[in-house]
């Protein structure tokens, strides 16, 4: 029986470790130049765990489409589990109706049109801010550390719209971005248990697991303290938070004696905000800024167009985003060569199947190699350069709907926070293209800019994107 199952071609494994030794510190490269040799749909081994690694927009199709039912489900991990409460959140929730109320508010409650329209004013105030920062900066000659600045836009929006109010100016709010980028290190580790189960003494002698303990309490007395806050003081009328509606739903479903959503669901789901929802969205930005300043035509064409679209207004504000089409090809161009979670979420595979041919057994985690299908020659012309114009006169879009162009993933388990990020970004390149001409530092001229990538989960600029800003008038 088992012999005549046609699996997926696998590159050889070693004993015990099977692949694992052929995944690097940048694993969508490595795993990019495996599916080379071993093709779109490739079946390797992490310890005991079968991977299925998924590189063509067809195959990405099959599985996140037409099968995705079925590819539903997320594996259970140990730091995931730890860190949101025993996976109580929504992002690593088993496929299941607990996952499917929970999903269900953050698409309807807080990731909906109208309310992502509702924090407009926090966007607007947040993204003058930091133009005013710049432009202070400027006025004194000095560097701008424009990864910083836009790290804490993306930071200082989130808490603002998630917990009411900005950290950033405390000591509270230092600790609490240490942790942030503590939690997405940790969320990206590879822990050794979760797929040779009798060698994993070795998370906790290398000290993994105390460090995945101290961040999850860290984060839990934090929340807890902005849970207790939300339900000492009475915002009243402005504009409601996260945690209002969290505990407004929660309040609700006891009157109703609907089983309700406890404390630790709603702080998993504002953990899960924070981890999916801030980094990600500063490295869109930040990758875009490098790459107009690798590419000063692009820049000067966007500029044009931004600076038509304000005319003799102060402000470009969200009602002139719409008529930026270049800026919307940029923005594209962008998420598909610098996909922000390269290797987007692992899926897995609740039942047995069959995928283009082969045979997929239950259990099976998958992923999707969204980065290489970004930079797949048989997609994309020329796919290594930045040429936002490949999109100006098409419909391609990330949206889940066309798989040759996945950022945010597709399907059920695909981003909600796509409406969200979006004009947030588009927002902030704008105002910057807006206000200022760019440049490089002296230093940095004669180098060319450095556009390597950090390794981790989420790709970013290896080193901080300094530059020199000067006001257009
Ligand atoms: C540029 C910004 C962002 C990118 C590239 C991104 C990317 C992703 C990806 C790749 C997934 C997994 C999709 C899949 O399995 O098919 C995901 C899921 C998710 N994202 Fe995002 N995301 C971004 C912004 C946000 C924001 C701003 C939020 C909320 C504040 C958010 C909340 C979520 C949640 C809750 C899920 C889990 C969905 C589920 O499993 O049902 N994301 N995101």
């Amino acid at each position: 029986q088992q012999a005549k199952k046609r699996l997926p071609p696998s590159p050889k494994k070693l004993p015990v470790i099977g692949n694992l030794h052929q995944v690097g510190p940048s694993p969508h490269r490595s795993l990019q130049s495996l599916s080379t040799k071993h093709g779109p749909l490739m079946l390797l081994r992490f310890g005991r765990v079968p991977v299925l690694v998924v590189s063509s927009a067809d195959a990405a199709r099959e599985i996140m489409k037409n099968q995705d039912s079925i590819f539903s489900n997320r594996p259970k991990l140990a730091i995931p589990n730890r860190i949101f409460y025993g996976s109580k959140d929504v992002v690593f929730a088993p496929y299941g109706d607990y996952w499917r109320k929970m999903r269900g508010i953050c698409v309807n409650q807080l990731m909906s049109p109208k309310r992502v329209q509702s924090f407009r004013s926090v966007r607007e105030q947040e993204t003058c801010l930091m133009v005013e920062n710049i432009g202070r900066l400027s006025d004194s000659n000095s560097v701008v550390n424009l990864s910083d600045m836009l790290a804490l836009l993306a930071n200082d929006v989130l808490c603002r719209v998630a917990l009411g109010r900005k950290y950033s100016n405390s000591d509270k709010g230092k600790e609490f971005k240490n942790m942030l980028t503590e939690e997405v290190e940790m969320l990206g580790t590879f822990c050794v248990g979760d797929y040779i189960p009798w060698l994993a003494w070795i998370d906790r002698v290398s000290g993994l697991n105390g460090k995945v303990e101290k961040l999850a309490k860290w984060f839990d007395r934090f929340l807890e303290s902005v849970l207790e806050e939300h339900r000492s003081i009475d915002v009243g009328g402005t504009s409601k938070d996260f945690v209002d509606i969290l505990l407004e739903i929660q309040q609700e479903n006891e009157k109703d004696g609907i089983s309700t959503i406890g404390d630790d669901a709603i702080k998993a789901i504002l953990l899960n905000m924070f981890a999916d929802g801030t980094d990600t969205t500063y490295s869109v930005m930040e990758w875009t800024m490098a790459e107009l300043l690798k590419h000063p035509n692009t820049m000067e064409k966007l500029q044009k167009e931004v600076r038509e679209a304000a005319g003799n207004k102060e402000e470009i504000t969200e009602d002139d985003l719409e008529k930026l089409h270049y800026l919307k090809a940029v923005f594209k161009e962008s998420l598909r060569l610098h996909v922000p979670v390269p290797l987007l979420v692992t899926r897995e595979s609740t039942q047995d199947t069959k995928v283009m041919g082969y045979d997929v057994t239950a259990g099976t985690q998958v992923i999707v190699n969204a980065w290489s299908i970004g930079r797949d020659p048989l997609l994309w012309k020329n796919p290594e350069d930045f040429n936002p114009e490949r999109f100006l006169d098409n419909n391609i879009d990330f949206r889940g709907m066309h798989f040759e162009l996945i950022p945010f993933g597709a399907g059920r388990r695909g981003c909600p926070g796509i409406a969200y990020a979006t004009v947030l970004n588009e927002l902030a390149i704008a105002k910057l293209v807006h206000k200022f001409n760019f440049d490089l530092p002296d230093q940095a001229k004669k180098n060319d800019l450095d556009v390597s990538e950090s390794a981790g989960i989420t790709a970013h600029l290896k080193f901080p994107l300094l530059v020199v800003a000067t006001h257009y008038t």
